[in-house]
């Protein structure tokens, strides 16, 4: 894992990513927004914002989340070219009929989840956030966490079908087995848009399903160094995010690079 702002060897990196075709992606929460107590307070810092508008002038730019599109739309206040929610199960062009099952999947396990809480009694600070094609199951505000942290692993193994599980901060995410995730998104959509290549930024576990994909043509970057990630570069801090966006905008500038996904056409009254 190199450090990507302090090294030339990750600066020619950078600078070999920036070609026609670059697809700029970014998870949110922990990235993108400083993570907070509960998650309706997670706001995109206006610094942020700012840069991310430059960054589309040069590049198509996309938010792969764990949220539902719903939910980050509002909090973005831009409109990327591309957003995709669920972890990569919600939004991927080409992928709208596989959704409606995970959407019945998902019901199941709420609906079981609820009633082993109710008789388990279970710490009323565990909350069940129903995103229609995944489930995210906090236990932030619990008593005691690390209590409510075993006992839900223990009861995720009860489920009907068993789910595939991405632990998060003070989060589980209950996903269906077998489908899709942020990798196969970004993947996806690279394909769909014909992008040549990409970069990609995240800092929690479901983003190492992006950092293992190690592709030539994707430049995978953590927010801080770990030893046990996949990604080839690293941020010291979610504070350096304003700097990595300066340094793309500066160098997409100097290359001439325009964004290249092409605006729908407007529709004009009949
Ligand atoms: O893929 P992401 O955009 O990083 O989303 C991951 C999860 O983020 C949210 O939960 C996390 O952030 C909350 C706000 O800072 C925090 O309170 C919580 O403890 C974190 O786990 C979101 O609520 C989930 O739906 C996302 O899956």
């Amino acid at each position: 894992m190199i450090d990507l702002l302090h090294t030339p060897e990750a600066s020619r990196r950078l600078e070999s990513i920036i070609r026609p075709g670059l697809l700029c992606a970014f998870d949110f929460d922990g990235t993108l927004a400083p993570i907070v107590p509960q998650p309706h307070l997670a706001v995109l810092p206006a610094e942020l914002r700012a840069l991310l508008v430059q960054v589309s002038a040069h590049a198509p730019v996309a938010i792969i989340t764990g949220r539902s599109i719903d939910d980050i739309h509002h909090r973005l206040g831009f409109d990327p070219d591309f957003i995709v929610g669920n972890h990569g199960l919600e939004g991927v062009p080409g992928w709208e009929n596989t959704a409606a099952q995970h959407a019945e999947t998902c019901q199941r396990w709420k609906a079981e989840l609820e009633a082993a809480f109710a008789d388990m009694g279970a710490d009323p600070g565990i909350v069940i956030e129903d995103k229609r094609f995944s489930l995210s199951v906090h236990y932030r505000q619990a008593a005691n966490p690390g209590a409510a942290e075993q006992a839900l692993d223990r009861l995720f193994t009860r489920l009907h079908p068993i789910p595939r599980i991405v632990w998060g901060k003070m989060v589980f995410n209950l996903m269906p087995d077998n489908a899709g995730h942020k990798g196969t998104a970004l993947a996806q959509l690279m394909k769909v848009t014909g992008a040549s290549n990409a970069i990609y930024v995240g800092d929690d576990i479901t983003d190492e399903d992006v950092f293992r994909l190690r592709r030539p043509d994707v430049l995978s970057v953590r927010i801080e160094h770990s030893t046990e990630s996949a990604a080839e570069c690293y941020l010291d801090k979610p504070e350096d995010m304003a700097q990595l966006l300066g340094v793309l905008i500066e160098r997409m500038r100097a290359a001439g690079a325009a964004n290249w996904v092409q605006a729908p056409a407007p529709i004009t009254a009949a």
